[in-house]
């Protein structure tokens, strides 16, 4: 599995150019992406990027990546980023790292948006994975009733027997809606509660999503406008 990982997200940050600006996604798969473009910047490409976790801002860091900021930076060239669930029309679930609101935010000021998993993330439906949903801490509990009222079941998301904190201070809702048949609608009710800072389902944000398959291949699903 690691293998296909590394392939994938080597194979995405082969595309990235000279002079480019680059957000580095968060997770097992885009860590293969940042380490390979680590070595490229040994070999002189010249990039900048934009961490969507303090995780990978760290290994930008140790692999010598330059980081930029959005106070420097209007538009990314590319994102690089995994996903937790991938539906045939290119919307995903993403969050399961806990990073869905840095994520969002550099994917959605980015002009190209690219997505690697293995095969396993493909589904033709949303919604198996837990759609993880970032709640600030004040009232969290009654954020969490609004959200059940949408027809979730949910819990906060624990590390070591304490709720999880985000990079950004906030805790992670992990909700239980079934199958999801409208992503888009279902993420703008869910970012319509009061105290949901924002959800981890991304609809029509990926431009492209790059699979990695058991047999060495890499299918490439483009969205059509
Ligand atoms: O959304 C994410 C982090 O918030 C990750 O991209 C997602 O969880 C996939 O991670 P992995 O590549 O480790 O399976």
């Amino acid at each position: 599995m690691e293998e296909i990982k590394r392939r994938v997200a080597e194979a995405a940050a082969e595309q990235v150019k000279d002079g480019m600006t680059v957000g580095l996604g968060t997770g097992s798969t885009a860590y293969w992406a940042i380490r390979k473009l680590g070595e490229r910047v040994k070999e002189g490409l010249n990039v900048k990027a934009i961490a969507t976790s303090s995780r990978s801002e760290s290994l930008a860091v140790e692999f010598g990546i330059p980081l930029v900021t959005f106070a420097e930076t209007d538009v990314l060239d590319v994102t690089i980023d995994g996903a937790d669930e991938v539906d045939p029309a290119l919307n995903l679930i993403k969050g399961g790292g806990g990073a869905l609101l840095r994520e969002k935010i550099v994917a959605a000021a980015s002009r190209r948006f690219v997505v690697v998993v293995d095969d396993t993330k493909r589904v033709d439906r949303l919604g198996a994975f837990p759609l993880p949903v970032e709640v600030v801490t004040f009232g969290a509990e009654a954020t969490k009733r609004a959200l059940e009222s949408l027809g979730c079941a949910s819990r906060f998301r624990m590390a070591d027997k304490c709720e999880y904190v985000t990079d950004n201070g906030n805790f992670i809702l992990d909700c239980d809606f079934g199958l999801i048949r409208e992503p888009e609608p279902l993420a703008q009710a869910i970012n319509a509660i009061p105290g949901v800072v924002d959800n981890g389902l991304f609809a029509n944000m990926a431009h492209v999503v790059m699979v990695g398959c058991g047999d060495g291949s890499i299918v490439v699903m483009e969205r059509g406008e």
